[in-house]
């Protein structure tokens, strides 16, 4: 059944540790809590996405994504991103799922239209999008078309590392960059743009 969107969350007390020496715990949770809910709504908004599907360990990211009427996977074994999400891709492969569309839960400033634009490019497949981080170093959007073609390499360098799991498959990449979708929250110097970015849009 057409294009499913995977949300991977970690424990929304555990997630964002890098942010610690900024943000107590309490407001790590919150803060993970409100973009996991961002994300969802987005998700929600965009007409082309048959399923949202979220995996974690975590049962109050797992409630708050079925109040989004988000499927949900349970994680068990060892945390790992990677398998948790290749543990997704197979259940939304059981549903038939054509194509995947990989979306973290730190993306403040994602948009339906980083979304469109990404799927603008996903045509004429076999074909994987990769949106990379600011840094050209982390993956923050990944589409690929048929779904498990390429295997899961989040982590440091995971952009190079996807496009080159897709050369290895002889799949056509599409590098897709955007600004918004570019700013994944994970160091105190992140979050310090974010708040620049949001003082910018509030001036008159
Ligand atoms: N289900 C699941 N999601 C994960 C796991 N590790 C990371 N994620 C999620 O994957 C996305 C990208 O992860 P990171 O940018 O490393 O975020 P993070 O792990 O919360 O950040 P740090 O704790 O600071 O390392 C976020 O939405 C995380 O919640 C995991 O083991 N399982
Ligand atoms: C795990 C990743 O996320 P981040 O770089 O945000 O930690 C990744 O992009 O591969």
């Amino acid at each position: 059944m057409g294009l499913w969107a995977i949300v991977p969350v970690k424990p929304l007390r555990r997630g964002k540790s890098r942010l610690a020496s900024v943000l107590s715990e309490d407001e790590r949770a919150l803060l993970n809590f409100t973009m996991l809910s961002s994300t969802l709504r987005t998700l929600q908004e965009v007409e082309e996405i048959d399923q949202i599907l979220v995996v974690s360990r975590d049962p109050a990211a797992l409630s708050l994504a079925r109040e989004y009427k988000a499927r949900t996977v349970q994680e068990d074994g060892q945390p790992e991103l990677n398998t948790a999400l290749q543990r997704a891709t197979v259940v939304a492969q059981m549903y038939a799922a054509q194509e995947i569309l990989i979306l973290p839960a730190d993306l403040p400033l994602l948009s339906v239209s980083d979304i469109h634009r990404i799927l603008q490019r996903a045509k004429n497949p076999p074909v994987v999008v990769i949106s990379p981080d600011r840094r050209n170093d982390g993956t923050n959007a990944l589409y690929m078309n048929p779904a498990g073609i390429i295997e899961y390499r989040y982590g440091p360098g995971s952009f190079h590392q996807h496009v080159e799991q897709a050369r290895l498959k002889g799949v056509r990449v599409e590098v897709c960059q955007l600004s918004t979708l570019s700013l994944d929250l994970d160091l105190p110097e992140d979050l310090d743009l974010l708040k620049q970015i949001e003082a910018m849009q509030i001036e008159p």
